[in-house]
């Protein structure tokens, strides 16, 4: 529990005002609340002696009433802060994770579960949320509480009987510390469980069209129920020792009154403390059942909120973050490759071998080649996504290793095979590519990715909603959105990969004829398995196994005997040669 007090230190000593104020609050509100038992006591004595006056009855109302709205007052400050502090937080760790998300390799995201990463998002920082919220007001609360009623009956009462009554309590503290070490640990279990579950639900929502063709509802039915399962089991297992807090507080608060009326009337009868002192005395005893209660809560929700604050910062520590550095900014785009070669950090064989390759500015390129023969890669390592392989690759005469990513992104405009669409209208989109564009180079972009005559079609133009992902529009239409959405920035490289896969053969070219008349003077990478694609371009390579086994024009390899002139034909010909 300690531990998890010292992980959110920095926050409370960034906070220490308010801290200082909820513990004050706190203290001013433990000391009221002692006050009416006292009053009790003293009246049920002046009664017995027969001393109570009317004077005294109206004084100890009024003493009464005061302390009620003061408690109150106090009360729903020390709250208010703390739950203020607490949601204040969660917001904090929350926006320091969404900013190591934007941050992090895809070699992170392709380790982890999508559905666990959003576990931690959400359910573990409202986990970390009640730890600092509740877990504190409970800790304060309870132990100052405890302590000043345990001092209060040893001064005002008797110390001898404070001692004796409160034997049983430390049996209670080693108890629970056990129980908080095993609830860390099972909580952390099924937060897993729930992460993995988390994953299942994305994956039945997003494959639900998949399902239903091949008629798997009822296997995906039963994956999903045995991950529930799972899931429930192992939150049952936290709940289960949550369970035992609840008795063991009832047994040891027992076995306290128990105690105190036993050896509370020997001193009644040695006329050491009065019957209205072993009255108020047990009214303080039954005062503490709430915070030895809330002790047992309190081990449970810290050491869930420790628990959770460590999977969070698991992420918030990771080391595969995206190589930023780099000063330069790139110029006039002119690129060199030079023996450039690279494994994946998680794959077993070189994914490019030893690519030499010049591109200029202005010229274009076409990459083709089987599918598997590192076309996509080779746009990776251009765009700064994976770590640098072997050998040079150099832009502009800078080496990208020295190149500031972000001012390298600023230059390119690039689509990749996933067209990823935002659940938002087609003319954010779009936008999103150039957020200060004008109605007319939006216009454009739409007429120079061939969008213009679906966009007549759709109900409400570019203000129709794409649906989740995209999920409203045809495959080829997802497309040409993202090829607006790159084309609106007019970037000084274009990089297209495969991303025309989707469109008719003549919404093909008209697209490239676009691009063609539209880029002049500007680089454009072109990446297809439709060789019609790349017959304007300056360069053409063909990729394979990761090697380059071809290079030319379209005449120079159609004309020759390679892999290209081979498809090129198989094109022709419809494959009947
Ligand atoms: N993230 C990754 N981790 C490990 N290996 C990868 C990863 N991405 C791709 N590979 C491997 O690298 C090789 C080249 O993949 P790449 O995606 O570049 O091929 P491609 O030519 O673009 O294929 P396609 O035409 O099907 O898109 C393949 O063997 C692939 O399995």
């Amino acid at each position: 529990m300690l531990d998890y007090i010292r992980k959110i230190s920095w926050y409370i000593l960034s906070n220490k005002k308010r801290y200082a104020l909820i513990v004050l609050f706190l203290l001013i509100a433990n000391v009221l609340d002692i006050i009416p038992p006292q009053l009790i006591g003293r009246t049920i004595d002046l009664i017995n002696n027969g001393e109570l006056t009317k004077e005294i009855t109206r004084n100890i109302l009024i003493i009464f009433a005061a302390v009620i709205v003061l408690a109150y007052i106090v009360t729903y400050w020390w709250a208010y802060l703390l739950f203020e502090g607490a949601i204040k937080i969660e917001s904090i760790i929350r926006s320091r994770l969404m900013r190591k998300f934007l941050l992090l390799s895809p070699s992170f995201y392709e380790k982890s579960k999508t559905g666990d990463l959003m576990a931690k998002a959400t359910n573990d920082l409202k986990t970390v949320n009640m730890a600092t919220g509740f877990g504190i007001i409970t800790l304060l609360d309870s132990t100052t509480f405890l302590l000043t009623i345990i001092l209060v009956m040893g001064f005002t009462i008797s110390w001898q009987l404070t001692f004796f009554a409160l034997l049983p309590l430390p049996l209670l503290a080693i108890i629970e510390q056990r129980l908080g070490k095993m609830i860390n640990k099972r909580h952390k279990s099924s937060q897993e469980a729930f992460g993995v579950m988390n994953d299942a639900v994305l994956e039945v929502v997003e494959g639900v069209r998949l399902t239903r063709s091949y008629v798997q509802e009822d296997a995906e039915n039963r994956r999903f129920h045995s991950l529930t399962e799972n899931y429930l089991n192992k939150f049952m297992k936290v709940e289960k020792l949550d369970a035992f807090f609840q008795p063991l507080t009832i047994i040891v608060v027992s076995s306290s009154i128990a105690i105190s009326f036993g050896y509370g009337s020997v001193l009644v009868n040695n006329g050491l403390i009065t019957v209205g002192e072993l009255i108020t005395f047990n009214v303080y005893l039954n005062m503490l059942i709430w915070p030895m209660f809330a002790l047992g809560m309190l081990f449970n929700i810290m050491e869930r909120g420790n628990a959770s604050y460590d999977r969070i910062q698991n992420v918030l520590d990771e080391a595969d973050v995206l190589n930023t550095s780099g000063e330069m900014s790139v110029k006039e785009t002119n690129f060199n490759f030079n023996e450039v070669t690279f494994k994946y950090p998680t794959g077993n064989r070189n994914s490019l071998r030893n690519i030499t390759l010049e591109l200029n500015k202005g010229e274009t390129l076409g990459i083709v080649g089987k599918t598997g023969s590192g076309k996509s890669t080779f746009i990776k390592q251009l765009l700064k996504i994976y770590p640098e392989g072997t050998g040079e690759l150099i832009i502009d005469g800078v080496n990208i290793s020295s190149l500031d990513r972000k001012k390298l992104r600023e230059k390119l405009g690039y689509v990749s095979q996933e067209n990823i669409l935002f659940s938002r209208t087609v003319r954010e989109n779009i936008m999103f590519g150039k957020p200060d564009a004008t109605e007319e180079e939006m216009m454009e972009a739409v007429r120079l990715s061939a969008f213009d005559e679906d966009l007549k079609r759709m109900p409400e133009g570019l203000d129709t909603l794409v649906g989740e992902k995209g999920m409203s529009l045809s495959g080829g239409q997802k497309q040409r959105i993202s090829i607006a959405r790159s084309l609106i920035r007019q970037p000084d490289i274009l990089i297209l990969d495969d991303a025309l896969s989707a469109v008719d053969a003549r919404t093909e070219q008209r697209i490239i004829n676009h691009i063609k008349n539209n880029r002049q003077g500007k680089t454009t990478i072109i990446i297809t398995h439709r060789l019609s694609a790349v017959h304007h371009a300056d360069k053409i390579i063909v990729l394979e196994n990761g090697s380059i086994v071809e290079s030319g024009t379209h005449k120079q390899l159609s004309d020759g005997e390679g892999w290209y002139s081979e498809q090129n034909d198989y094109f022709i010909t419809g494959g009947e040669s």
